[in-house]
């Protein structure tokens, strides 16, 4: 079938639009900024060191990350892609601090947007699959510029959230609410075309992906889901399990989406200021309220992700997320009291300063 007989995401959009009799065609618009965004940072991943892109800067972002050449490029073209649509009230993004401030003379709109303009990106010089992510909430007060607390909304409240992926192609994953679409991006024609209309997630899974150094600080439910997977045929599950890892939180989720599987940044004692890897905001919700609008499960590895209140824009958290079975199995092991006692986990004890709830 050729690109041009299939729908197109504005049309998908549209049809999801007729869903809300009272809609402006809002959400609409600031979907496509995004995806014009996506486009565009897809093009610059694509030319990589034709273009100059690859490589570090000599600085770091406000989570003293050093920033690659393009996590600043794509973050950017978000900026650029959408700020002056009008349909916000205000942008966070992995890459700043603060909010970002919408132009002035310009007017607000009544949509937050929160983005990681680019996920793993540890990985662009090893040219393997990068991606974007983003979050769309409502303002609570639609007009006006919104503040640091506007945006600290549970995940449960997302009105929509996608990724983009820059594999071999380029692909937007998009909820509305409605269950989640894949779509595929025509290079030649700069349109993404509904490929994938229907993504839904193997409730059961032989698959997991956890970054398996750290280990020596994973709290024992973790520990006992992973020690059985290990032990296969032989163990307590009485299967063989196979192990991925990417490093790249979009390519686990799209592997996920598509084949099932089970992934795992849990919150560790590798360093007692940095619950887990992953920010609530700008990757778990997102990911998280796709992986639920595909029939999985989307967990802090003891309780529901998206109903966590964030605390902090750049919050991190601990994320487990997949097939259901397996996410609901690890959260299981965690209401159950630990094989090792309280004094083995020092930072984790029911006293604990760093214990999340
Ligand atoms: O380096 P690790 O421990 O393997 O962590 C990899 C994780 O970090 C991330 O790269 C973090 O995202 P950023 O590249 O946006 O900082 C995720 O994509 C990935 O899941
Ligand atoms: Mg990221
Ligand atoms: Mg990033």
């Amino acid at each position: 079938m050729f690109s041009i007989e299939r729908t197109t995401l504005t049309e998908y959009l549209i049809t999801q639009r007729r869903r809300h009799p009272g809609a402006t065609g809002e959400l609409n618009a600031l979907l496509l900024q995004v995806a014009q965004a996506c486009k565009a940072i897809s093009r610059a991943v694509a030319h990589g060191a034709l273009a100059g892109v690859l490589g570090s800067l000599e600085r770091e972002n406000v989570q003293g990350e050093t920033q690659k050449k393009l996590d600043v490029l794509a973050d950017e073209i978000f900026l650029r892609a959408t700020h002056w649509g009008g349909d916000l009230a205000g942008m966070v993004s992995e890459e700043n601090e603060e909010p970002i401030p919408l132009p002035a003379g310009n007017g607000r709109g009544k949509y937050l947007l929160a983005f990681d303009p680019l996920d793993g990106s540890s990985n662009t010089d090893v040219n393997v699959a990068v991606g974007s992510i983003f979050s769309v909430l409502r303002a609570p007060v639609p007009g006006e510029d919104a503040d640091t607390a506007d945006f600290l909304q549970p995940g449960e409240r997302q009105v929509a959230a996608g990724y983009a992926i820059y594999g071999p192609s380029t692909m937007l994953v998009l909820t509305v609410g409605d269950g989640v679409a894949g779509f595929t991006l025509d290079p030649i024609l700069g349109e993404f075309f509904l490929t994938h209309p229907d993504i839904r997630i193997p409730e059961s899974t032989r698959e997991f992906a956890i970054n398996a150094s750290n280990a020596r600080f994973w709290e024992p439910p973790v520990r006992r889901y992973v020690d059985e997977c290990l032990a296969g045929r032989t163990g307590p599950r009485g299967e063989d399990f196979n192990m991925r890892w990417i490093a790249s939180l979009v390519a686990e989720t799209h592997r996920i989406l598509m084949r099932g599987g089970v992934f795992l940044y849990p919150r560790d004692r590798k360093d007692p200021a940095r619950p887990g890897r992953l920010r609530l905001l700008y990757e778990c919700n997102p990911i998280g309220m796709i992986v639920e609008q595909a029939g999985g499960r989307a967990s802090t590895g003891d309780r529901p992700l998206l109903a966590v209140p964030p605390e902090a824009l750049h919050q991190r958290i601990g994320f487990v997320f997949g097939s259901r079975e397996e996410v609901e199995r690890i959260e299981r092991y965690h209401a159950e009291p630990a094989a090792v006692p309280d004094t083995e986990l020092p930072l984790f004890h029911d006293r604990s300063l760093f214990l999340q709830h």
